[in-house]
């Protein structure tokens, strides 16, 4: 209940509209009242003959028949729109707890439960809100009008009547919630589990086939969807059971209440009249089982969102973060770093320095280290131990954000989101001209690629650049790092895969980035001996360490670390 409170405290700025639809809420549920039991009472009256309480009863239908659907309508669009407004608030409050993690937190959650939690999560609170609240307020206001009905007209049916409400408007629904709570839970477990798995299967279908793993993990996701689907058989049979029971409750109400008015003398159009209205009354109880059969879920989802907003950023962003220089010169001082859970750092003691203007390979074994000190430049991971120095500041004093707008990141991923090409390359500069993004291109040499696409800028580009060759796709990158106008490019095995021709022009192109202002600097991640001709200093990692590090024509030699790892290594030219 503590994080439905959450919640429901979320909402606030939205109450005056919660409030308004609980009171047409109200208004609709007593012209309902009101319509079946004027309309009892027109019946019993024509019948006795009285043509003059008949033709007061059928002024009362028509207003009250008038008044319903019109409360009724009134009462969804506000809450609805009430509704939508509250949950797409809730969905910026999800990201706005999300975008602080940083990309490494991220990287530990799945893929497919994130995405359960935005949609899923965020979308089974709306029972909250409007199946919950509004209601509450409208079965009081319909108790209260009947109540006052039954007081003046029948008071011998008033505690009957009232006691038969209560055990269905707020017994019911305390034993449904109890009753609901397990399998609901299990049916929001389990809903989350299969997107999930079905996220994983999407994502990875073409390896998974590949390796024949596809059945076992289609078997996995029908064993989520078994136990789902049964999660939701047993809440359908306890919504079965609260529709019996409701639908028993009703006309019991019904003969209670015509009975006792009848024994207290009233004549047979009021006795009718007050039946009637005891009847109708049991529509307002209905929401609230429906509420209470939605608890489990509603309760879970809210825990599940209300841990991403327990949880805390790996890399901290400074309450007071200082303004960052103009400088973008790179200096790490004894850095060590271990991935979270691993006790074996990833980097130990490791110093260099990357002043402006500088082109620096970095390279080493596999396992070595090189990806993990890009992760920590940018900030997707915190600084445990030592120093990293950005323009003479310490980065743990600048907004991660800042640090990241120095750097622009390729990798032999080259991941280009499912968009256009023009949405692709303005990722990191939303506001670049066109213009801007065909110089970017020209430079990285992609103008020819996307001049060739059917609708140029516009071509849409598929899930991950799918419409690209891989050497395309890598040319789009380095042009869409170019349009962030970073002065620094973190380059990760770029061109890996590549052919040597391409892997020429990819070079070539970085070259020319870098030649076009003194103070731009690279740092290339490589294991192709190559690539590191395009660097003038190149350093070496070892299991974490540094082992050599230079200019690349003082590294080679017998039994150095370079030489190891590139014995045919000759400098160019
Ligand atoms: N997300 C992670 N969680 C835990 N350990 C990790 C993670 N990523 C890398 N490691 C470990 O950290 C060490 C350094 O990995 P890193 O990716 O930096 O090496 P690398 O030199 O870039 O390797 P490669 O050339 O194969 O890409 C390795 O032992 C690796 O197993």
């Amino acid at each position: 209940m503590k994080d439905l409170g959450f919640f429901l405290a979320l909402a606030r700025p939205h109450a005056i509209w919660l409030r308004l639809g609980a009171a047409l809420a109200a208004v609709t549920l007593l012209a309902g009242i009101g319509l079946i039991a004027v309309s009892g009472w027109f019946i019993a009256a024509a019948a006795a003959g009285g043509l003059a309480s008949a033709l007061a009863a059928t002024r009362g239908v028509r207003a009250f028949a008038l008044l319903r659907p019109v409360s009724r309508y009134a009462e969804r669009l506000v809450t609805h729109d009430a509704t939508f407004r509250i949950l797409a608030r809730l969905r910026v409050w999800t990201f706005e707890r999300l975008i602080p993690l940083s990309p490494g937190g991220i990287a530990r959650m799945r893929s497919g439960d994130l995405v359960a939690r935005v949609t899923g999560d965020v979308d089974a609170l709306d029972g909250l809100y409007l199946r919950f609240l509004t209601p509450v307020a409208a079965a009081a206001a319909g108790a209260a009008g009947v109540a006052v009905l039954l007081a003046l007209a029948a008071p011998l049916a008033l505690p009957a009547i009232l006691f038969l409400f209560l055990a269905s408007a707020a017994g019911l629904p305390v034993l449904t919630a109890r009753a609901s709570r397990k399998a609901g839970e299990r049916a929001s477990d389990m809903a989350a589990l299969v997107r999930a798995e079905a996220g994983d299967l999407a994502a990875g279908l073409a390896e998974l086939k590949a390796y024949g793993a596809d059945t076992r993990v289609r078997h996995r996701l029908d064993e989520a969807s078994r136990a789902w689907t049964s999660a939701q058989r047993d809440l359908a049979r306890l919504t079965m059971i609260n529709s019996a029971v409701l639908a028993l409750g009703a006309p019991l109400a019904l003969v209670t209440a015509l009975g006792l008015a009848t024994a207290g003398g009233a004549g047979a159009g009021l006795a009718v009249l007050c039946g009637f209205a005891a009847f109708a009354l049991f529509e307002g109880a209905a929401p609230l089982v429906q509420a209470a059969e939605g608890y489990g879920r509603m309760q879970r989802s809210a825990a599940r969102l209300r841990a991403i907003a327990e949880q805390t950023g790996d890399v901290v962003t400074p309450a007071a973060p200082v303004a960052p220089s103009g400088r973008h010169d790179v200096r790490v001082e004894a850095l060590s770093f271990a991935y979270p859970g691993s006790e074996t750092p990833a980097l130990e003691h490791v110093s260099l320095g990357l002043p402006e203007g500088s082109r620096l390979a970095l390279t080493g074994a596999s396992g070595s280290g090189k990806s993990s000190l890009i992760k920590i430049l940018m900030r997707f991971y915190p600084v445990p131990a030592g120093t990293v120095w950005l323009g003479g500041q310490d980065v743990t004093t600048l907004d991660p954000r800042e640090v990241r707008r120095r750097f622009a990141l390729v990798d032999q991923r080259a991941e280009l989101i499912s968009a256009s090409v023009r949405e692709n390359l303005r990722l990191g500069a939303p506001g670049a001209e066109d213009g801007a993004l065909w110089k970017a291109l020209e430079l990285a040499r992609a103008d020819d690629v996307v001049r060739a696409l059917p609708d140029g800028l516009d071509t849409w580009l598929g899930e991950f650049g799918s419409a690209l060759s891989g050497g395309q796709a890598r040319r789009i990158a380095l042009a869409r790092a170019f349009v962030t106008g970073a002065p620094m490019l973190l380059l990760d095995e770029p061109t890996e895969g590549l052919d040597a021709p391409l892997e020429h022009d990819f070079l070539t192109s970085l070259g020319d980035w870098a030649d076009a202002d003194e103070r731009r600097s690279f740092l290339l991640v490589t294991h192709r001996a190559r690539v590191i001709d395009a660097a003038r200093e190149a350093i070496v990692l070892d299991n974490g360490h540094i082992a050599q590090k230079g200019p690349v024509a003082s590294l080679t030699g017998p039994s150095t670390a370079f030489s190891r790892l590139f014995p045919e290594y000759r400098p160019a030219g």
